[in-house]
């Protein structure tokens, strides 16, 4: 499976691994550490040099409860850092948000995917997608980010996502994104509790159906357990495991040295695995 940029093709046959920057002042995990260019550049270099393949820029915290910033804003600090990191690295550069005006100056500024948490659903989001020709991930959520934790509640969790997805691509298909330019995420954390989030990493491979690439998103998230993020490294690299045994695509990751050593693991178990031994 390859996944077709405006700059490189992706191939998706192993998976790969999405470092994780972001350039808020309050995000949840390395609040504030990368909002100046120079810093975003170099943790970026650090994320590439370790082997990530796509570097994920977002200027949205999405903690749960987290206050709501506006487009002008958030593309002051997302533009300048995105433009910075198209023009010095070839691997790819997705932009995390929901903005229109976000992906309209994103995708001018040379951005190879878009990663909006929000699937599209702001006014004018689907449209500015359609125009930049980009592909995008389309990720499940329950509610709103401030209000996604309170009670969220599921009859058949698996159920209830796979129809999510098909609505979503559907009205991608419909709007002029073609399908081979669709990734889908489950959204581990978005509207889930601990049993919901489990229930989604045990049944991963069912998403396969739709067979678009799978991107998820577990590092360091409370599901690892109820230390402080910084001490969830193991569980994370145990998540982007149990996710690649299951075939998924692409983990976003904050810790991508470690995860992609661990992937070097899967890598040759899979192999071995489709060897036929006579
Ligand atoms: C932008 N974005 C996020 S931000 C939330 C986060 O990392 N929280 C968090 C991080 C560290 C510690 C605790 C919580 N999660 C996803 C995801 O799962 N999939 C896709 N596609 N995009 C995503």
């Amino acid at each position: 499976m390859k996944l077709m940029t405006n700059k490189v093709t992706l191939d998706l046959s192993f998976t790969q691994v999405m470092g994780i920057l972001n350039v808020t002042n309050d995000s949840f995990y390395d609040g504030g550490k990368y909002n100046t260019i120079a810093n975003a550049i170099d943790h970026s270099a650090c994320m590439i040099q370790a082997g990530a393949k796509i570097i994920d820029v977002g200027g949205e915290s999405t903690r749960p409860g987290a206050d709501v910033i506006d487009d002008n804003e958030e593309a002051e600090r997302v533009i300048p850092v995105v433009t910075a990191l198209v023009q010095r690295f070839d691997i790819l550069i997705s932009v995390n948000t929901s903005s229109a005006l976000v992906i309209r100056e994103s995708a001018a500024a040379g951005v190879n995917l878009i990663n909006d948490i929000r699937s599209l659903s702001k006014p004018g989001a689907l449209e500015a997608a359609v125009k930049s020709k980009l592909p995008v991930c389309l990720m499940h959520r329950q509610g709103e980010p401030l209000t996604m934790q309170k009670k969220p509640y599921y009859n058949n969790i698996i159920k209830e996502i796979k129809e999510y997805f098909l609505q979503k691509i559907t009205s991608c298909e419909i709007s002029g994104i073609k399908k081979n330019k669709l990734i889908i995420d489950p959204g581990f954390g978005f509207g889930k509790n601990l049993a919901h989030n489990y229930c989604l990493l045990a049944r991963l491979a069912d998403f396969h159906c739709f067979g678009l690439p799978i991107l998820v998103g577990m590092s360091r998230k409370s599901m690892i357990g109820n230390l402080q993020p910084e001490d969830r490294l193991s569980g994370s690299i145990a998540c982007a495991v149990i996710a690649a045994m299951q075939g998924a695509q692409i983990i976003r990751v904050h810790d991508v040295k470690q995860t992609i050593e661990a992937l070097l693991v899967v890598k040759n178990t899979l192999l071995a695995k489709e060897k036929i031994f006579l």
